[in-house]
């Protein structure tokens, strides 16, 4: 029997504080199949940073279940690499570029191969020359390029990213969003995405996931009609991108408290 990628079933969590429970996710179900780039969308504090941690077995939820290519998950999976918002925590600022890109390698992988993707993932973000820095003289984008390069090294078969370009400008958001679109490609790798932004996740995404307020369902599955490779005028300009947009937007707006959000409130 063949199994999508990554199956999530009935995954609820509670956070048992001293203040009380907090129940966040509330019965999520969803598949992501071999090769899709799937994003997650849904109001603040809804529960995404949990459920991407309970998906890269960082945190262990109280009830429901998840399985990699058909294996049910206890730890940290092999064949998974998460991507974090917070670049400047996510490296070691003591190791050079290249020594942090091959870091999650060690005591997995002989070294002349560790070096060879080292080298190769560092040539696929752009930073072939940049081996040798540390992460501190290098930009903020260069940065999270180096995080990507990192997760590729590890060749995995699902990548995790948790609102990955929030911290930057938007220059280099579209070019970070067409050089994540590429490695996908080169990599043969399936994306889960967290994002905050309705464009972005429309843009770089082969489906929308949205999720309602805590605690949290999932609301809708939205297919995104649009071929590869996107580009960053022409693909925003497509009518079926600006209709995705419009549904995600309204998705978004429902299930925000209050239904509306501070965009339109504050006109
Ligand atoms: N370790 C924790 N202990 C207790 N409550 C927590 C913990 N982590 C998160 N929460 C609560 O769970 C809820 C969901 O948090 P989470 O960070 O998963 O949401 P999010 O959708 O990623 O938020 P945002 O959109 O603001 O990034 C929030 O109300 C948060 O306060």
């Amino acid at each position: 029997m063949s199994h999508a990628l990554l199956e999530v079933e009935d995954l609820r969590h509670t956070y048992r504080t001293r203040q009380g429970d907090q129940t966040v996710l509330d019965g999520i179900n969803f598949e992501v199949r071999r090769g899709e780039f799937a994003s997650i969308v849904g109001p603040s504090g809804c529960g995404k940073t949990t459920l991407l941690r309970t998906l890269s077995g960082l945190l262990r939820p109280t009830h429901g279940t998840i399985a990699l290519s058909g294996e049910v998950i206890t730890g940290v999976p092999r064949g998974l690499a998460m991507v974090f918002q917070d670049y400047r925590a996510s490296l070691f600022p003591w190791r050079r570029v290249g020594a942090n890109v091959e870091f999650p390698l060690l005591g997995r992988v002989a070294k002349a191969e560790r070096r060879s993707r080292t080298a190769e993932s560092l040539a696929a973000v752009g930073l072939a020359d940049a081996a040798d820095k540390y992460p501190w003289q290098l930009s903020g984008g260069m940065q999270q390029r180096v995080a990507i390069a990192r997760a590729l090294a590890m060749r995995p078969e699902l990548l995790l990213m948790d609102e990955p370009f929030a911290s930057v400008d938007a220059q280099t958001r579209s070019d970070l969003e067409d050089l994540l679109l590429r490695v996908r490609e080169q990599f043969d790798v399936t994306i889960l995405f967290v994002t905050h932004d309705v464009d972005e996740s429309v843009y770089l995404s082969t489906r929308v996931l949205s999720l309602s307020k805590a605690p949290t369902v999932m609301t809708a599955d939205v297919p995104v009609p649009l071929d590869f490779p996107r580009d960053q005028i022409r693909t925003r300009k497509n009518p079926s991108f600006v209709e995705t947009r419009s549904e995600v937007a309204r998705l978004i707006r429902e299930a925000s408290p209050g239904g509306l959000s501070t965009a339109e409130t504050s006109h």
